[in-house]
């Protein structure tokens, strides 16, 4: 049992920097847009598309995830996509959430890029204006795909250029290193965007080292696998770069076989600045709380501090202005002073 009431735990004010906006499409969703637009699905309700959602490894979800994404073909789709992520993301108090988006899985299906940069890009102001959460987007390359492919997609988004901060490396990652991207990162940091990539989700810590060095990554998303390498996390810790953890996402992908075994509080305790996020949540049973709620009910070694550093870890390591962090920490602090009275009984529930 977790030391920490989850209703403090839900209401704490929090940044999101780890979601594939796709990864938010729920089933309903998926069947509501592909009767919209007409596209088939190889599974006959939602009920059935759900009891697919039993993976054993990355690959595996990848597959169902790329048939999902195959009914988002206007910008409405995009749109809608987004806002329903944005409703439930504010719910979570989430007051920041950078989008990871894909443009390759759906340029190859003849999908424009405008259309998808756009969709996405007013659903953010509309969500900025309804529930105050601020944004940005970030363009993530497929590794399974060629370098070629990714510098083709990076020159299609560039007239989009102000609509996206960055850009990032995703999909099967065994077999896909980030050397293989080495070029095209140096390009898109020359053109002044962040850079991020997924590394020891599944892969070795190697993978790490080379997003590191050679990618020059200011944030690992994922980067569990860094437990393997005890030289790899003095460099983490000592340069304080980000890691994006996923703990539903690691438990549904086999990562770890239960969310007890989550290395979350080691790597924590070896002053590692880790974050929580929720990845792909349509698919690994839940939105950030659904994350934030699961891992302190496995993990009795998370308490309070743990609580209130994550959520500092996730301002820290966001690409906003330090004069928008300064806000979030004051908010996060007052939040934990009401939350920490009421628990002891001073104030009323
Ligand atoms: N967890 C994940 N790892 C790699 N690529 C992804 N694309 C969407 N979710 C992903
Ligand atoms: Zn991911």
């Amino acid at each position: 049992m977790t030391t920490v009431s989850p209703a403090l735990l839900c209401a704490l004010p929090k940044a999101e920097l780890h979601i594939h906006i796709e990864g938010s499409l729920e089933p309903e969703l998926i069947f509501a847009l592909a009767q919209r637009n007409g596209v088939a699905l190889p599974y006959d309700s939602v009920e059935a598309l759900r009891a697919a959602y039993a993976f054993t490894d990355l690959q595996s979800f990848l597959d169902i995830y790329y048939a999902g994404a195959s009914v988002l073909l206007k910008e409405q789709d995009f749109f809608d996509m987004a806002m329903a992520y944005f409703e439930r993301a504010a719910q979570d108090n989430v007051v920041h959430a950078e989008l990871f988006f894909d443009p390759q899985t759906h340029t190859e299906r003849g999908v424009p890029i405008g259309v998808v940069i756009e969709g996405l890009t007013r659903a953010r102001r509309e969500a900025q204006a309804r529930w105050g959460i601020s944004s940005a987007l970030i363009l993530c390359f497929l590794r399974h795909l060629s370098q070629a492919s990714a510098f083709e997609t990076l020159e299609a988004a560039l007239p989009w250029r102000d609509h996206f901060i960055g850009v990032g490396l995703d999909s099967s990652e065994l077999g896909h290193p980030p050397e293989k991207f080495a070029e095209v990162f140096a390009r898109c940091r020359e053109l002044g965007l962040h850079v991020v990539a997924h590394a020891g989700e599944e892969g070795p810590p190697a993978y790490i080292w080379s997003a590191l060095e050679v990618l020059k990554v200011e944030r690992i998303d994922h980067g569990v696998r860094a437990i393997e390498d005890a030289a790899l996390m003095q460099r983490l810790a000592a340069e304080r770069v980000p890691l994006t953890v996923c703990p539903l996402s690691n438990v549904k992908l086999c990562v770890y076989p239960h969310m007890s075994q989550h290395q979350l509080p080691a790597l924590l305790a070896a002053g590692l600045a880790c974050t929580i996020n929720s990845d792909d949540p349509a698919y690994f049973g839940g939105t950030m709380n659904a994350n934030w709620l699961a891992t302190f009910e496995a993990l009795p070694q998370l308490g309070l501090a743990e609580a209130r550093k994550l959520a500092l870890n996730s301002f820290e390591a966001s690409f906003v202005d330090e004069a928008t962090k300064a806000g979030w920490r004051r908010k996060l602090e007052e939040v934990l002073a009401i939350g920490v009275e009421v628990v002891n009984g001073t104030k009323p529930g």
